[in-house]
């Protein structure tokens, strides 16, 4: 028999965009309904940032092991039990879990539904025996991969990120089809692992950032001995005694294990999305920028919202979400100034306009630039690979930001608040930056900004002027 639940908001999907909307309402003091018909923690802690970054993290260890003699310490090829890695990883996944868990949940006064959810009309949902009315709802559903239409590829296995992380067995000779940020963390990550890796890409890797950065990246993996085949279609994929073999033209590479990573669709079947009068397309669901769909009681948040596919980006729409549904603030998706970051190694670190984009919406622009070459800390730690590099327009404004290097991700974090607080380049030569840390190259990075007029023939001139106050 069906039992009706009635709430103030009902969400569908318990990953980060909806657990962060269900946690907000809930301490708000709203009645919620949050239906999960998989894991809790969805994509990020079962099957994507959690379990990859775990797994880069073991991968760290093993390269730090070969390396170690510029130290002073003997290197020596590590010794690894790939079954016992993957047994550190769900250890991190474990140890995370409760955070995102039912218990959780329930106890913040959610009540939570673990079933298939599904429209019945503008403003029902059925999951299993219950059926939710609810004033609002949030489709945060999530994202699965996609596989290309490959001729053969139905009758090969296949790692996806769903079970790449569940292989017990280092793989001999992994390909990976797709060279964006899955396919570059997790063949830097395998590679250093032990395996041996080929990435086939059908454009550059890391297509999306700045060529410059992706120099640096592509040069560690090539150095650390990964494959890469660039401008490379797959046509065809066909099993074979030692696991796959790819055809790309006449070319033909053969490996162990494959594993597809080409980008992402919006989940939005099986959710009877015409009985709500939701929109939808390849990308996701059509919304305004208030994240409201075609229903106006109806909100997404996360990768089926069609923009960027990010944990951080999810948790943000939770928060335009608590202001829209909530508060009744109209309060608008500025996910354009998101950062994002590849967990390589080194890390590569975006916010704003690359520096191409910003050159097409601006003209002029202007480049802040500092290498970790000429920081102190870096050469300490034996880490100078890369640089800083900030893109402004002609008066100063921050248009962009990347960074490629060591912990990258982390010294982004000033440049993307310059950009949401709509700072200047100047603001990074005030700021008094701890000797010797990473982070100075920020501040040498602006002060490059400014060498060519504070060195320049008219400040020496001003300077000698002044000096007859001495
Ligand atoms: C390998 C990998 C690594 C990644 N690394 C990073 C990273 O380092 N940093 C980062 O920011 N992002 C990373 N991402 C992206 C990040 O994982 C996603 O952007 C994020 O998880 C999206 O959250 P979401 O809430 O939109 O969807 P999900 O986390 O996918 O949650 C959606 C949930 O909805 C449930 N669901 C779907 N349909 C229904 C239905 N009809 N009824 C009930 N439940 C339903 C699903 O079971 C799922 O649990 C990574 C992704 C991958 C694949
Ligand atoms: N560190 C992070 O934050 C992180 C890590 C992993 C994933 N993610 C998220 O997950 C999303 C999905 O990642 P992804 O790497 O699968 O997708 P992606 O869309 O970012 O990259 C896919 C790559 O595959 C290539 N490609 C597409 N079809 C191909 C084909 N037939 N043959 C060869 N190459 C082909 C594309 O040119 C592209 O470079 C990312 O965009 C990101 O939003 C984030």
């Amino acid at each position: 028999m069906t039992r009706t639940i009635k709430a103030d908001l009902c969400i569908i999907g318990a990953g980060s965009g909806g657990l962060s909307v269900a946690a907000g309402a809930a301490m708000l003091g709203r009645k919620v309904v949050l239906i999960e018909k998989g894991a809790m923690g969805g994509d990020c802690l079962n099957t994507g940032c959690v379990p990859s970054k775990a797994l880069i993290a073991a991968a760290a260890r093993a390269q730090a092991m070969r390396e170690a003699e510029k130290f002073g310490i003997a290197s020596v090829e590590p010794d690894i039990d790939f079954a016992a890695v993957m047994e550190h990883v769900h250890d991190v996944i474990e140890a995370i879990a409760p955070i995102d868990s039912q218990e959780r949940f329930e106890g913040l006064g959610v009540t939570v539904l673990r079933a298939h959810a599904e429209f019945t009309g503008p403003r029902e949902v059925k999951a299993g025996d219950a059926a939710v009315k609810a004033k609002h709802f949030v489709i945060a559903t999530g994202s699965t991969p996609f596989i290309p239409p490959i001729e053969g590829v139905e009758d090969v296995p296949y790692f996806t990120n769903e079970t790449i992380f569940e292989n017990r067995r280092r793989p001999d000779h992994l390909i990976i089809i797709g060279g964006g940020p899955i396919g570059v963390e997790m063949a830097q990550a395998h590679a250093r692992l032990g395996a041996k890796v080929t990435i086939i890409e059908g454009g550059r890797i890391l297509g999306r950032e700045d060529p410059e950065c992706v120099e640096v990246v592509r040069a560690r993996l090539v150095r650390e001995g990964v494959e890469i085949i660039e401008d490379a279609q797959a046509e065809k994929i066909s099993k074979t005694e030692s696991g796959v073999s790819i055809s790309i033209g006449a070319r033909e590479i053969d490996g162990s294990h494959l594993l597809i990573a080409v980008g992402r669709k919006p989940v939005v079947d099986g959710l009877n999305l015409v009985a709500a009068n939701v929109a939808y397309d390849d990308k996701g669901l059509k919304t305004d920028n208030r994240l409201r769909t075609t229903n106006k009681r109806i909100y997404a948040a996360g990768d089926v919202a069609g923009g960027r596919q990010f944990t951080h980006v999810a948790g943000y729409h939770a928060s335009i979400l608590i202001r829209n549904i909530l508060f009744k603030t109209p309060a608008k998706n500025n996910e354009h100034l998101s950062p994002r970051v590849t967990y390589c190694d080194p890390e590569l670190a975006h916010v704003g306009l690359t520096e191409a984009q910003a050159r097409e919406r601006h003209g002029e622009v202007r480049i802040a630039r500092w290498p970790f070459a000429k920081n102190d800390r870096a050469e300490a730690e034996r880490e100078t690979e890369g640089f800083v590099k900030a893109v402004t327009d002609k008066k100063g404004r921050i248009l962009g930001a990347s960074i490629v290097g060591h912990n990258a991700g982390d010294l982004l974090q000033p440049w993307v608040l310059s950009l949401s607080s709509k700072l200047k380049i100047r603001d990074f030569t005030a700021m008094i930056a701890p000797y010797p840390t990473r982070g100075e190259a920020s501040k040498r990075a602006a002060g490059d900004w400014y060498a060519d007029k504070l060195f320049s023939p008219g400040a020496r001139r001003l300077i000698s002027l002044l000096s007859i106050f001495d």
